[in-house]
């Protein structure tokens, strides 16, 4: 199972690197990789899982945050949150998108970041995006909100990219234009 010891932190050269596309069908240690990814994200957000393992509580997981440099990430929205979300994505792309702005008025954080990082990190309000499974099934799907965050988020980290790279460097709280805030307390 993936434990904190295995997230690697800014500063290593995988999160800044281009991670690589998968073929099909998956190796059998790549679709462990995708199941693990979601094993870490579902027992971070266990309460005693959590808290024996000292595990940090995760909505979404990108293969290089565990030295990992593949196209493949977990994202698990808890099913008693309003927008529940749960799924391995693998080569996922975003193949069209709002206009319109969106960010969380807390700003954002990263389980490779042991730092507050402050600033509104302003992202496509509503994506489309297609996605394989573990199992090569392509899927298709929109999002908006809070998943539209999380897709953009763990998409970014499969291209090198970290959230405070979006943040308004002259002024992190700088308002977006054209831009819907989600608050999130
Ligand atoms: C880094 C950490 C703070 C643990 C963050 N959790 C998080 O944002 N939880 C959250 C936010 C809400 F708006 C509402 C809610 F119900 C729970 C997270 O898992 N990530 C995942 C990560 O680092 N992936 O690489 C960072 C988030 C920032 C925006 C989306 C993902
Ligand atoms: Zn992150």
């Amino acid at each position: 199972m993936i434990l904190m010891d295995n997230v690697i932190r800014e500063g290593h050269p995988t999160l800044r690197a281009r991670a690589k596309e998968l073929t099909f069908p998956l190796s059998k240690e790549d679709k462990q990789l995708g199941q693990d990814l979601m094993e870490f994200l579902i027992n971070s957000q266990d309460p005693e899982l959590s808290e024996k393992y000292d595990l940090r509580s995760g909505i979404g997981i990108a293969a290089p945050q565990v030295n990992e440099s593949k196209r493949i990430f977990a994202l698990h929205l808890p099913d008693d949150s309003d927008n529940p979300l749960s799924f391995v994505a693998v080569n996922p792309k975003i193949v069209s998108h709002s206009v319109e702005k969106t960010y969380l008025t807390n700003g954002e954080g990263c389980l490779s970041v042991d730092r507050n990082v402050d600033g509104f990190v302003p992202r496509h309000a509503r994506i489309t995006v297609k996605f394989f499974t573990l199992d090569g099934e392509e899927k298709k799907m929109r999002l908006k909100g809070l998943q539209a965050i999380l897709f953009q988020h763990e998409l970014d980290h499969l291209n090198g990219v970290m959230f405070y790279d979006h943040i308004n460097e002259s002024n992190p709280f700088a308002e977006v234009p054209n831009s819907q805030p989600i608050v999130n307390n």
